[in-house]
């Protein structure tokens, strides 16, 4: 249990038990104040503020976990003068209020502790430590230096009654709005928990639900010699040398008979292509559409010799299975592993405005209204880092927090 606030150094003594010294961890009998009964012995951590992780004097008991034990204690601690039950995400709440972190890292730290595959703990402990902060800060800076000299332009204007060519100004300016773009590059933060979206497709009958169960090492989908098998999105999460990928087996393609089912299978496949990062093709070479992260295989390669070009894979004999595992591996480390930050949809629409704010900058020639688009570009951002007009977010951010944190 964590007491946050100027009444927690008092907390020890109202249980009976001595307060340690700062910032080391005592045993100590917790005792009912009322009937002196016994009710743990824990360990008791002192951090008096401003040196602790909301910024104020902080308590921490380290209870027995056991329900009636925390009741018990909490019972206590609710007699007590001038506290009560923290709200869900209070004490990062707090910190951020003392300004321990910035809203963007707050937000690192609510996906810190929902975070759920290594490539989701990766991005979110880096934008908790301020990774995403000192970029947009960065931003921030070239923002306000334009803006610093298009205000001055502006007065010295008036004075000499001129008119100065800011298109040197403004061509910088264009360039930023388009270098500000590129930290949209990285996938959405909401995409780190599904990991690589993997689509297999070609016709009935190909193999796409034999290899999809092949790679995901279980019955997934029904395998059958008819043709026209799987006729809904069958999805399978798996995690190969500790990357997420998310594999979707689909209906398969082909001219619309007359029935309407399969008619909406097969649109629902061509939706699932359009999403995937990487479709596993195991049609014909000529109806093979040509896009980014397409994977030729020829299945069934125990039955006939794979045509050049297409990545052979039987799930008979085994070949090809590892080969094309190794495939999956580097588009996804090619996806997730660089040194971009993954941008939650917030953060995103922020990045995007102010990208947009400059670029209107950048080609306004009323220089009073690039004076103003500029200001905007600036406020975006410190919307992202919570410096202004965020007060509506906190509430939904901190609500994801659970109790205590
Ligand atoms: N027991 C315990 N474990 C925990 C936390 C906690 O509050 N209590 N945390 C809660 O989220 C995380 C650690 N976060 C913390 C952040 C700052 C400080 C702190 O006392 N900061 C001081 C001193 C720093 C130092 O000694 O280096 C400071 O920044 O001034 C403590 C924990 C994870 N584990
Ligand atoms: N010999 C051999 N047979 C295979 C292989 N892969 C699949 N098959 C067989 O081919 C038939 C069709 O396999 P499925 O995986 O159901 O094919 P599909 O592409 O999912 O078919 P639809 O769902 O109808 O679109 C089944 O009888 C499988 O046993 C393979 O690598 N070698
Ligand atoms: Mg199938």
């Amino acid at each position: 249990m964590r007491v946050s606030g100027p009444g927690a150094g008092d907390v020890p003594k109202a249980l009976g038990a001595r307060r340690p010294p700062p910032r080391e961890a005592r045993l100590a009998r917790l005792a009912d104040p009322t009937t002196g009964e016994t009710l743990d012995r824990a360990l008791i951590l002192w951090f008096p503020g401003p040196n602790s992780a909301t910024g104020e004097d902080l308590l921490e008991l380290h209870l027995h976990g056991g329900r009636a034990v925390v009741a018990a204690v909490q019972r206590v601690l609710a007699g007590l003068p001038g506290l009560r039950p923290a709200e869900p995400g209070e004490f990062t709440r707090r910190a951020m209020l003392n300004g321990r972190l910035d809203l963007a890292e707050a937000e690192g730290l609510a996906d810190l502790l929902s975070a759920e595959t290594e490539i989701q703990r990766r991005n979110a402990i880096r934008v908790a430590e301020g990774g995403l902060s000192r970029a947009v800060e960065i931003w921030r800076r070239h923002i306000l230096d334009h803006a610093a000299t298009i205000e001055a332009v502006i007065d010295y204007g008036d004075e000499v009654g001129d008119d100065i060519d800011i298109a040197p100004l403004q061509a910088r300016v264009g360039a930023d709005a388009e270098a500000l773009r590129a930290l949209l590059a990285s996938p959405p933060a909401e995409r780190l928990r599904d990991g690589l979206r993997v689509v297999l497709a070609g016709p009935p009958n190909a193999g796409k639900s034999s290899l999809m169960n092949a790679l995901a090492g279980r019955e997934a989908a029904i395998v059958s010699p008819i043709a026209g098998t799987t006729r809904d999105r069958v999805e399978a999460a798996l995690v190969i040398d500790g990357f997420p990928i998310l594999l979707t087996d689909t209906a398969g393609l082909r001219e619309e008979g007359d029935d309407p089912i399969e008619a909406i299978g097969i649109r629902r496949a061509q939706d699932a292509m359009d999403e995937a990062d990487v479709v596993l093709w195991l049609g014909p070479e000529e109806d093979a559409i040509d896009r980014p992260g397409l994977i030729r295989v020829a299945a069934k390669s125990d039955l006939a010799t794979a045509p050049d070009g297409r990545l052979a894979v039987s799930v008979v004999s085994g070949e090809g299975l590892g080969a094309l595992r190794a495939r999956l591996v580097a588009a996804a480390q090619a996806q997730f592993s660089g040194d971009l930050i993954a941008l939650n949809q917030r953060q995103r629409t922020l990045v995007a405005d102010a990208a947009e704010s400059l670029q209107f900058a950048s080609a306004e020639p009323d220089i009073l209204l690039v004076a103003e688009h500029l200001r905007q570009s600036c406020s975006a951002l410190d919307a992202l880092t919570g410096r202004a007009g965020v007060e509506d977010m906190l509430d939904s951010l901190f609500g994801r927090f659970c109790l205590g944190k």
